[in-house]
């Protein structure tokens, strides 16, 4: 894993003019070159449809580039290097013939393949084929494939099926980005590197778990695919139960992929599933209607671009997720994430219990609980909220909760915060799957998924409406108040 040397790899990029490939892939490949992590004589072939000439591909990625890099980070010279790289082949990918071309890109190379299927996922099994009749992988080629995988278990079943005919599971790497994101892979160092939270990680010492994943985004144009998925499976059975795992996980006995793996299905196994009687209780949907968002003014889900205006597709999500082992009885994960809320905010709060016996003023016992407030995102860093005792003679012994301070950008003040993509490609380069989901936790991720959507489905009510701008439904805020608790607030 500390192993940085790049190592030379062709790159075969299915749905390269595509809006994931031209927003965060080639920006990453570009980040990768600027920081010389792309060896000498790695290529790219650009594959997608539209029948264009290499150079005139090469001429809009660079002004892709340009746009998504920024111009803080856009050098024309890495540019020109990097994209004497890619070359474009025109294919529709279910046309078997065409793949003797990309076979001919490949030549006799004996170093590494990387397939990029960044394709709707029904592609992925016809491309997995094709490729193997025409001859262009063998055991060591690497193919990533991206989120969803599928819309419920019995269709991620059937794509992981469609892989798996091609592919073995030690070919596959299944990509969540949030698993790229360096603070969220800090929550492995922060959990297995410092014992001092190590002891205090389980239902005898914490009180409950917050994960808020928020975005002020709405679905950017996305109508046709997020309108099938909602935010449930567009977030939750992905990124949100991921982030969960890495809370919960037992430790795992090393940092090889299968070791982490293991132990995030475990989670999954483990988690309790939500029966209609409890729905109510443990479960908030909602949909935004048009409302103001940084003094913007912002329409509703219904009024965006494409809408179908009867749809009760929710773009909110808030659950009371428990997890029925061991450690972490009794012990809820609240967790919500949502479009079109206040900001864009990921963080995660670790709400430990207060001590046994308590000494302090009465008035003050509410404060009497440690927090650990985890940021992903922005700001990303960390702060244990401790309580101290207030200074001066007539104090007395008052209590002030106040902040162990960890900002990243401070603490690395010279580094750059890679993007997740920039992570992830660098992994698969390195052939290594730690960061990428398997095919079991996928599939256990779904089953539990899978339930709530049923139970939905058949109580067959729409989504609460919230105001774009605002924190969800009030519903969300009951969903934690019920138990004695509140959304965490930063004071
Ligand atoms: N965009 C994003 O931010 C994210 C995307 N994803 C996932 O990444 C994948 C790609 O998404 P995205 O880039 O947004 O989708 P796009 O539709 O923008 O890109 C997919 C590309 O695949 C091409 N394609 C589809 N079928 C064929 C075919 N038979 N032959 C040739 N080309 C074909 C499309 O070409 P054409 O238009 O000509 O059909 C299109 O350019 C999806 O699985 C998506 O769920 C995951 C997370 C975020
Ligand atoms: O996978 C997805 O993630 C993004 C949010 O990612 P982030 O890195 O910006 O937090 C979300 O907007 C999108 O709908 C979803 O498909």
């Amino acid at each position: 894993m500390s192993d940085n040397h790049p190592t030379r790899c062709d790159l075969m990029l299915f749905g390269a003019l595509g809006d994931l490939a031209q927003r965060k892939l080639f920006p990453a490949l570009y980040q990768l070159e600027r920081a010389n992590l792309l060896a000498p004589g790695s290529r790219i072939l650009a594959v997608a449809r539209p029948a264009q000439e290499p150079d005139a591909v090469r001429r809009q990625l660079q002004e892709s580039l340009r746009r998504h890099v920024g111009p803080a980070e856009f050098d024309a010279a890495v540019a020109d290097a990097f994209l004497a790289r890619v070359a474009y082949q025109s294919l529709d990918f279910r046309d078997a013939e065409g793949y003797a071309s990309l076979r001919e890109w490949r030549g006799d190379e004996s170093h590494p393949l990387i397939v990029y299927m960044a394709t709707p996922p029904s592609m992925y099994g016809v491309i997995g084929r094709h490729l193997k009749q025409a001859g262009c992988c063998d055991p060591h080629t690497r193919v990533v494939v991206e989120k969803p995988i599928g819309h419920d278990l019995a269709s991620s079943r059937a794509i992981n099926d469609a892989l798996g005919e091609v592919f073995d599971e030690s070919q596959l790497f299944r990509i969540d980005h949030y698993l790229g994101k360096e603070t969220v892979q800090n929550l492995i160092a922060l959990r297995f590197a410092n014992n001092l939270f190590a002891s205090q990680w389980n239902q005898d010492h914490i009180s409950h778990v917050e994960i808020t994943v928020a975005e002020s985004v709405g679905i950017e144009g996305r109508w046709g695919y997020f309108d099938q998925a909602g935010q449930i499976r567009d977030m939750v059975q992905n990124h949100l139960l991921q982030l969960l795992c890495l809370i919960a996980m037992d430790p795992p006995a090393d940092l090889s992929a299968d070791s982490l793996r293991d132990e995030k299905v475990k989670v999954l196994k483990a988690l309790k599933p939500i029966t209609p009687d409890r729905m109510e209780s443990h479960v908030v949907r909602g949909q935004y209607t048009a409302g103001t968002i940084q003094g913007r003014p912002v329409p509703g889900y219904l009024e965006e671009e494409g809408a179908n205006r009867g749809s009760g597709t929710e773009t909110f999500v808030a659950l009371k997720v428990e997890i029925d082992n061991w450690r972490w009885s009794g012990v809820p994960f609240y967790i919500r994430t949502g479009k079109r809320l206040p900001e864009k905010l990921s963080q995660i709060i670790i709400h430990f219990k207060p001590a046994p016996h308590y000494i302090f003023d009465p008035d003050q016992r509410h404060l009497a609980n440690n927090k650990l407030v985890i940021r992903l995102q922005p700001d990303e860093g960390m702060s244990l909220k401790i309580l101290v005792k207030e200074q001066g003679l007539d104090k007395g012994m008052r209590l002030r909760p106040r902040p162990l301070e960890l900002t990243f950008s401070e603490t690395f003040e010279a580094e750059r915060i890679p993007d997740a993509y920039e992570r992830l490609l660098w992994e698969v380069m390195k052939g290594n799957q730690y960061l990428f989901v398997r095919r079991d936790e996928v599939e256990y991720a779904w089953r539990w998924i899978d339930q709530v959507i049923r139970h939905w489905r058949d109580a067959g009510e729409p989504p609460k409406r919230y105001p774009a701008g605002s924190w969800g439904p009030v519903a969300s805020i009951a969903l934690i108040t019920r138990d004695g608790r509140s959304w965490y607030e930063d004071a």
